[in-house]
């Protein structure tokens, strides 16, 4: 995945600010900023969901920016994504929101539930499928939405605060979890969150965001170990405290 030279305005603020970064295929860049920093600006324009000012947002080659509604919507089908509050359909059961997206791609009744059944079990839920989401916990709703985003074969996978609504521990094994499908499947993943400890655990790469600006850009251990910019320290200040609360610092 390539970004270059992305800027987002929203009338005086500049939400995004001449961003460029790029990101191997089969790697996991973590985007850290505070709030308001422009993170979920950046990933709602990788997402198509947010039309740039200017700039490219090039992903398997193809820049997807300039694309008409219905070009995008066929894009977004190759693009998975989590949530923070997992958005998962309640009057549905587990097995039917990850078998959804096959649905809305035409694949056939049967096939779609053996596919979503194979999701659920590699994502540790054999045995809830006829489950509803109120009957799970929050780390077993966010691995539905980990099976459904996967469901559609993407080539990158977006997660927004992914783990932000979970316990320490939880949060562990989600952030597990998708190492070992980044790992498997060779996927690439976009991580957007406020705490360089999440980053820390799953990231190859790191991207540090101020006011709309990528202040600092490399690999995970580089960023950690030598961080270059200010903001990048203030925010492993506030990690080694373990105070990552981004209102607070
Ligand atoms: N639709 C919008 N209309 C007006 N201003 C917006 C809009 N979306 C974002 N902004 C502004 O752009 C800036 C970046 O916002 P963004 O939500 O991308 O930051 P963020 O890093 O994701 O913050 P948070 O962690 O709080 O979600 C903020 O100043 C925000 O107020």
């Amino acid at each position: 995945m390539k970004v270059s030279g992305l800027s987002r305005r929203f009338g005086t603020t500049a939400a995004l600010d001449d961003v460029s970064f790029s990101l191997p295929r089969g790697q996991v860049l973590g985007i850290i900023g505070r709030s308001g920093a422009g993170k979920s600006t950046l990933i709602r324009c990788l997402n198509g969901l947010e039309r740039p000012d200017s700039g490219r947002v090039e992903i398997d080659g193809r820049d997807i920016a300039p694309l008409s509604e219905s070009a995008l919507q066929a894009e977004r089908r190759r693009i998975g994504m989590i949530f923070q509050h997992f958005n998962l359909l309640s009057s549905r059961t587990v097995l039917d929101n990850v078998a959804l997206p096959l649905k809305l791609a035409g694949i056939a009744k049967r096939e779609r539930r053996d596919r979503a059944a194979a999701l659920l079990a590699r994502v540790g839920l054999a045995g809830h499928e006829r489950k509803y989401p109120a009957q799970l916990s929050g780390g077993q709703k966010q691995r539905v939405g980990i099976a459904r985003a996967l469901a559609s074969d993407p080539v990158l996978l977006l997660c927004d605060e992914a783990t932000s609504a979970l316990d320490p521990e939880t949060t562990v094994s989600i952030l597990a979890l998708l190492r070992d499908i980044n790992r498997e499947f060779g996927l690439t993943i976009v991580m957007i969150t406020h705490e360089m400890n999440v980053a820390r655990r799953i990231a190859d790469r790191v991207l540090v965001m101020e006011k709309g600006r990528a202040v600092e850009e490399g690999p995970v251990r580089d960023v950690l170990t030598a961080p270059q910019a200010e903001e990048t320290r203030v925010l492993l200040h506030a990690a080694s405290l373990g105070f990552e609360d981004g209102e607070g610092i």
